[in-house]
């Protein structure tokens, strides 16, 4: 085992993992910086998911490493990996899966309460969070009375309330439409940025790109390309192997 290098606060090394027998991710290699924003981008079934969830310690991949700083996550306990994903990581999925019994303040201090923050301290966090997503009407409704758009707001804002280490955000724009996409990937880039977040994202297509530092495309379970975001526009000219 290889440690990775100084500078990157999450890498991973020649990464597989099947579903079931059927492959998602073959010989997958990855470095992210601390601070970095960085997009995955690929086809739909190529990948991405499966990725950040082996970067986060949901999966446990068939082989290959996983690290956060020094730490190996593909070593780890599954308790050791539960605490660390609740206490240093941060996760928005394209559902919003909140908990139905809490209303929505509530459900954007969950993870700071698990954490043993204090109620009115975790209450001040995801009510300012709230507010910065717009929804700070909808403090005290149960996601059963919210549109969806509102619901992955929420789910938005208890992901950042939390002030994660590395915050992964796999397709977090799905439920939203128009001009509601951009702001909310704005408010997570310029959240991460103020507050030195590293961020790894998932999409379809080119969105996120003028938001983020980098981005790397996934094709069958495989990296095709690795560019700064800048250049992401001219990507497929200059994919490379890795
Ligand atoms: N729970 C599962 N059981 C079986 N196969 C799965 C499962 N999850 C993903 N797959 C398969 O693994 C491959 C990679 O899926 P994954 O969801 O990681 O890709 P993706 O790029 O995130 O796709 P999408 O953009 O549609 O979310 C696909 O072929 C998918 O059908």
């Amino acid at each position: 085992m290889v440690a990775p290098p100084d500078n990157d606060v999450l890498w991973a090394r020649a990464l597989t993992y099947a579903h079931g027998g059927s492959p998602a991710l073959t010989g997958v290699s990855l470095g992210v910086q601390e601070g970095e924003i960085l997009a995955v981008s690929g086809p739909r079934g190529s990948g991405k998911t499966t990725l950040l969830r082996c970067l986060s310690g949901q999966l446990l991949p068939d082989s290959g490493e996983v690290w956060f700083n020094s730490s190996p996550i593909h070593t780890m306990s599954t308790l050791a990996r539960e605490r660390l994903r609740c206490e240093r990581f941060g996760w928005i999925g394209p559902e919003p899966c909140l908990v139905p019994e809490l209303n929505a303040w509530e459900n954007a201090a969950l993870p700071l309460l698990l954490r043993g923050t204090r109620r009115k301290g975790a209450k001040h966090a995801a009510h300012e969070w709230l507010d910065r997503l717009d929804i700070g009407d909808c403090a005290g409704s149960r996601p059963a009375t919210l549109l969806q758009a509102q619901r992955q707001r929420v789910a938005v804002a208890r992901a950042l309330a939390a002030a994660p280490d590395i915050l992964f955000a796999d397709e977090p724009t799905a439920p939203l439409h128009g001009p509601d996409r951009e702001q909310v990937l704005r408010t997570i880039t310029t959240a991460a940025r103020s507050h030195g977040i590293t961020v790894v994202l998932t999409g379809h297509g080119t969105e996120a790109d003028a938001l983020v530092d980098r981005s790397v495309s996934l094709i069958d379970g495989r990296r095709s390309g690795s560019v700064p975001a800048h250049h992401a526009e001219g990507s497929a000219a200059c994919s490379v192997s890795v």
